[in-house]
């Protein structure tokens, strides 16, 4: 069973895409990971479509074998900043690892994009691959480390998000009243890992606190998300798999009294569609021929408009997902998206035709969350 009144749609905006060959295609700009020009481009195409956020995943080490995303990639909090400005209501949702910077940093710069946003920002806090730690000053750490350190790094940084109460700022002039002090909160927190006293130095959110996801897998993670965050992003690699670990987070939503409906259950496909069948395999074939590895997964999500619709419909009703993150391969995977696929979900009902809130919390119908001290 869904539990949202339309399906939840983002754009994964990430550069050529998460391979190894799609910038070599002709009508994909070759640096696009660090064009600002194509990623506002792929924003406002997206709001234009009425598309609920944005969605930037990330990587903070890399190698020589990486795919050429990895290895020449904007940095997610600024290159968010930047389309905030060239956008008005598309939610801004950037990854950052837990196990890569200090809360204190991040919980500043994320909520500075939601206020810069005007109440667009989310976060998919992630712990990622323990090998990148040797960047960040923590080589002695390792994977046992990295959950116990997420579970901490969410607290500190709900608590800093809510170090202020939504009126602790009067900024009376006549009675030069800037702060009450009585409204603010230091979370004073003593952790294995963390030790931050806080304050924050930026006011509470417009929509409460930025949304806050995590993706992954294992049953840590599912424990971990239903307690902390309100969603998370999902493999989805396959229907099966995924209807499992949506009713697995319900179910454990449920037993802690919270409510499914204040959840957004996501995964990402990277749909080739096309008029025609025929039409989405040549696109298939076209950008597999680009190499240097003729073997290239066929996405789950291929086929013509109806076919695709057809697909989603049915893992939306299934209860397998309340957001689909379109993710693009093929340079005009996200527009063939929009142009084919949206009427057709917009016909059923399941896509909204407008936004109807003003915050990214409003668009996904999550509820503003009072405030709280931890
Ligand atoms: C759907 C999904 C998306 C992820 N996205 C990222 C990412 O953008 N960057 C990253 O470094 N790790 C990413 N990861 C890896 C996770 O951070 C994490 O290391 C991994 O899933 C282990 O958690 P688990 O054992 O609970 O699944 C992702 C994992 C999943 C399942």
């Amino acid at each position: 069973m869904n539990n949202r009144k339309t399906l939840k749609l983002a754009a994964v905006i990430d550069g050529p895409g998460w391979n190894f060959s799609s910038w070599r295609h002709p009508d994909m700009p070759a640096d696009a990971g660090e064009n600002i020009d194509f990623f506002i481009q792929q924003a406002q195409l997206a709001e234009q479509a009425k598309f609920e956020t944005l969605f930037l995943y990330d990587v903070s080490h890399v190698g020589p074998g990486n795919i050429p995303y990895y290895l020449s990639m904007f940095e997610g909090g600024t290159l968010m900043s930047a389309l905030a400005m060239k956008t008005e209501r598309i939610g801004l949702s950037l990854t950052a690892s837990t196990s890569y910077t200090d809360p204190y940093n991040l919980a500043r710069q994320v909520l500075s994009l939601d206020k810069i946003s005007k109440g667009r920002a989310s976060l998919n806090a992630i712990t990622s691959n323990p090998g990148g730690m040797v960047n960040f000053s923590r080589g002695h750490l390792g994977k046992a480390d990295q959950y116990p350190m997420h579970q901490e790094f969410l607290e500190i940084l709900l608590g800093l998000w809510d170090t202020y109460e939504d009126d602790a700022f009067p900024r009376d002039k006549q009675s030069g009243v800037f702060l009450n002090p009585r409204k603010m909160h230091p979370i004073n927190y003593r952790g294995k890992y963390f030790s931050v006293d806080g304050p924050l130095n930026i006011s509470r959110s417009v929509q409460g606190r930025p949304v806050l996801y995590m993706a992954g897998s294992s049953p840590t993670f599912v424990d971990l998300a239903t307690s902390y965050t309100d969603g998370v992003f999902m493999a989805g690699s396959s229907f099966e798999e995924t209807v499992l670990l949506a009713n697995a987070l319900t179910a454990k939503l449920v037993e802690k009294g919270r409510q499914p409906a204040d959840f957004v259950r996501s995964v990402a496909q990277n749909p080739i569609v096309g008029r025609t069948d025929a039409e989405a395999h040549a696109k298939y074939q076209a950008i597999r021929a680009l190499g240097p590895y003729s073997h290239r997964p066929v996405p789950l999500f291929m086929g013509s408009a109806e076919r695709i619709a057809n697909e989603i419909q049915k893992w939306y009703e299934a209860g397998a997902i309340d957001m689909l993150m379109v993710q693009q391969d093929h340079p005009y995977g996200i527009q063939d998206f929009i142009e084919l696929v949206v009427p057709i979900l917009q016909e059923r009902g399941i896509f909204h035709r407008d936004y109807e809130a003003q915050t990214l919390r409003g668009n996904l119908e999550l509820p503003k969350p009072a405030f709280r001290t931890i």
